[in-house]
């Protein structure tokens, strides 16, 4: 069987000691290889990564060997089910290209993400929602359980969704004046537990708890104050730079190490999500059906129109 130096963490989970160790050979092996490619590369062009995706692309510094992965699916990029499928193809092709480290962030100028794209789950059948949801946490786990180090440049608002996708990467850095928070509850909706971990992993519980009640949307300020943001950043530019600094950081470390310690402070949170992932489907089912649901989602979509138009 053939192993890959950087395994998922949902696969490693599954490994065997012996697997375990035949990947390490094939980690030697293949760090000796990525290597010489890379003192190859050093010093050429950014490449444009060949992904078959429609609403992301993926762009490689050869110099740093940092991809940098970047939704665009305009005008808010809201996520629907092309998008976060194209995420996940995204994030493996990054994974198998053997990057080392992956930036998330945004093509438009003010927002990273508006989170679930709401017309997804208004006013259409169960099926749909089943593949919504599904996709979601499939976006949702690629990017959390990868071992890569993961950073997001988040360039602009970053609300619910947005801000859970923000969570599941191990460094943010965040442009002034914008907004990131998990704000289901001003939706009258509930996170679960999986889509919260990544907001419990970067803060304290006790102000991760009032924010989630609340459904508080931080400003950029008060997100580094609380530590959900690491830096702020004045321009994109200047965000890339500083999430390329902190994978830069993983320079002189051992990247199986490095991975599989990440692994060991996720696996909690993995574990759990893979035992209830299809009753979590349920669920988001059952509640997005109801008939309130479904009233206020048409009035919150109704009021996102009227904002607009102003
Ligand atoms: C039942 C569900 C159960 C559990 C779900 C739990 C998990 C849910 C996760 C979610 O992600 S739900 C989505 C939550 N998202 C939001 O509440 C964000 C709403 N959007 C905004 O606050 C703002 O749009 C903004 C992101 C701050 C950007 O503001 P800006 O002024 O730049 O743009 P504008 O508001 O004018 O929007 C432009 C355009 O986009 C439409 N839009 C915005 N967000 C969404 C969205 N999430 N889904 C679908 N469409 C969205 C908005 O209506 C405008 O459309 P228009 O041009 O046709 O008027």
């Amino acid at each position: 069987m053939k192993l890959s130096s950087r395994i998922p963490f949902r696969l490693a989970l599954k490994q065997t000691p012996e697997q375990r160790s035949s990947s390490i050979d094939t980690y030697q092996r293949t760090m000796l290889h990525s290597n010489l490619l890379r003192l190859v590369a050093r010093g050429g062009p950014k490449r444009l990564m060949s992904t078959a995706t429609k609403l992301t692309t993926v762009e490689v510094n050869d110099k740093t060997g940092i991809a940098t992965l970047t939704m665009n699916r305009p005008p808010v990029n809201s996520q629907n089910v092309q998008l976060l499928e194209d995420l996940q193809k995204s994030i493996t092709e990054i994974e198998n290209n053997k990057s080392r480290g992956l930036i998330l962030t945004s093509a438009m100028s003010n927002v990273f993400s508006a989170g679930l794209d709401i017309h997804e789950m208004y006013n259409t059948n169960e099926e749909r929602l089943r593949i919504v949801w599904t996709e979601l946490q499939n976006a949702w786990i690629a990017l959390y359980g990868s071992s890569l180090p993961t950073a997001a440049a988040i360039n602009g608002h970053a609300p619910a969704g947005g801000c859970l996708l923000a969570t599941a990467c191990e460094y943010r850095v965040m442009v002034p004046n914008c907004r990131i928070g998990l704000n289901e509850t001003q939706l009258g909706i509930i996170a679960p537990k999986w889509l919260m971990s990544g907001f419990l992993n970067v803060l304290p519980k006790r102000v991760a708890e009032r924010a989630l009640t609340q459904g508080r949307m931080f400003t950029t300020q008060e997100a580094f104050e609380v530590g959900l943001v690491d830096e702020i950043a004045n321009s994109k530019e200047e965000a890339l730079e500083k999430c390329s600094a902190f994978i830069g950081s993983f320079a002189k470390v051992n990247s199986l190490a490095r991975g599989l310690t990440k692994l060991q402070f996720r696996a909690e949170n993995i574990k759990e999500f893979e035992k209830i992932r299809e009753k979590d489907v349920a669920n988001f089912i059952a509640l997005a059906s109801r008939p309130e649901i479904q009233k206020d989602m048409g009035i919150y979509l109704e009021n996102l129109k009227k904002k607009g138009k102003k």
